[in-house]
């Protein structure tokens, strides 16, 4: 493919990015942490890129200096409706961009019912209908954020630099590994409720539900079971804006 356009899911934490050619197919290109993202050479023959930024000034600074003044560069902004979904927030313009978008980008690749679970630096849960209205949802710390909640405010907790995988249903003992896996199953439940309120306060019973964000490989696999694995959401809904 000749990619024309570049696609940016610039999260908190980390860039996932996609390039889009004149046919607007798009390909995942890279997923890497912002201190990486000035190593890598943008394609010559891209010449505008679509933003989703949540990050802050600093952010935001270091994706200007890596796209310098090659790019025009239209920062996407979450809207009342569009492409087919309506915004639950009072104040559309609040709502994370990143969720706005991860929602267009389910609802048009299947109109329906849709629980999507974004765990990244927070974890965001959002409800969908299948005539796509947007009912609302949560937002909650991550992972990372629920241990250092922890160690920043009580002196004698601490963290190991550890894998994390497979610590779900694990009881810890020891302080880091009480610590972490306290944290891993605080993802696991929330989960779990959303699942909960889906079909017993919302009455659902045939949903999708759709996992993205860097923390989606800590789920036990029957949770994993319940739904897709699905990280480009953010860059699909930017792919549906970059082809207006
Ligand atoms: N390659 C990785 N190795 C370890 N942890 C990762 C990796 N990628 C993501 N994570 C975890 O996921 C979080 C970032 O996920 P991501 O969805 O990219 O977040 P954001 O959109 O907030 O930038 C990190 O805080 C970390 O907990
Ligand atoms: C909730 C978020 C911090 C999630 O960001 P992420 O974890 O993906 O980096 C982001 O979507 C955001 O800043 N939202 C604005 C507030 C809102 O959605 O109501
Ligand atoms: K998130």
């Amino acid at each position: 493919m000749t990619p024309i356009k570049l696609l940016i899911d610039a999260g908190n934490t980390r860039v996932k990015t996609a390039l889009m050619d004149a046919d607007g197919h798009i390909e995942p290109w890279f997923n890497l942490p912002y201190e990486d993202i000035l190593a890598q050479q943008l394609p010559a023959t891209v010449n505008v890129c679509w933003l989703s930024l949540v990050g802050g000034p600093q952010q935001h600074k270091l994706l200007e200096k890596w796209l310098g003044h090659k790019l025009a560069v239209h920062q996407v902004e979450s809207e009342a409706q569009a492409f087919g979904v309506s915004n639950a927030y009072a104040e559309p313009r609040t709502l994370g961009i990143d969720r706005w978008l991860a929602m267009l980008g389910a609802y048009n690749e299947q109109p329906k019912a849709t629980v999507i679970i974004d765990a990244g630096t927070a974890i965001t849960v959002d409800w969908v209908t299948a005539d796509g209205r947007h009912l609302g949802g949560w937002i909650a710390p991550g992972v990372d954020l629920m241990q250092t909640a922890v160690t920043s405010r009580a002196p004698r907790v601490f963290t190991r630099q550890e894998q994390m995988w497979g610590r779900v249903n694990q009881l810890g003992t020891s302080t880091p590994d009480g610590l972490l896996d306290g944290c891993v199953n605080m993802f696991a439940g929330i989960v779990r409720q959303a699942i909960y309120v889906s079909e017993v306060e919302l009455d659902w019973f045939d949903f999708r539900l759709l996992f993205s964000g860097g923390s989606t490989p800590l789920l036990p696999i029957e949770l994993k079971r319940r739904g897709e694995h699905r990280s480009e959401l953010v860059l699909q809904g930017l792919a549906l804006y970059a082809n207006t």
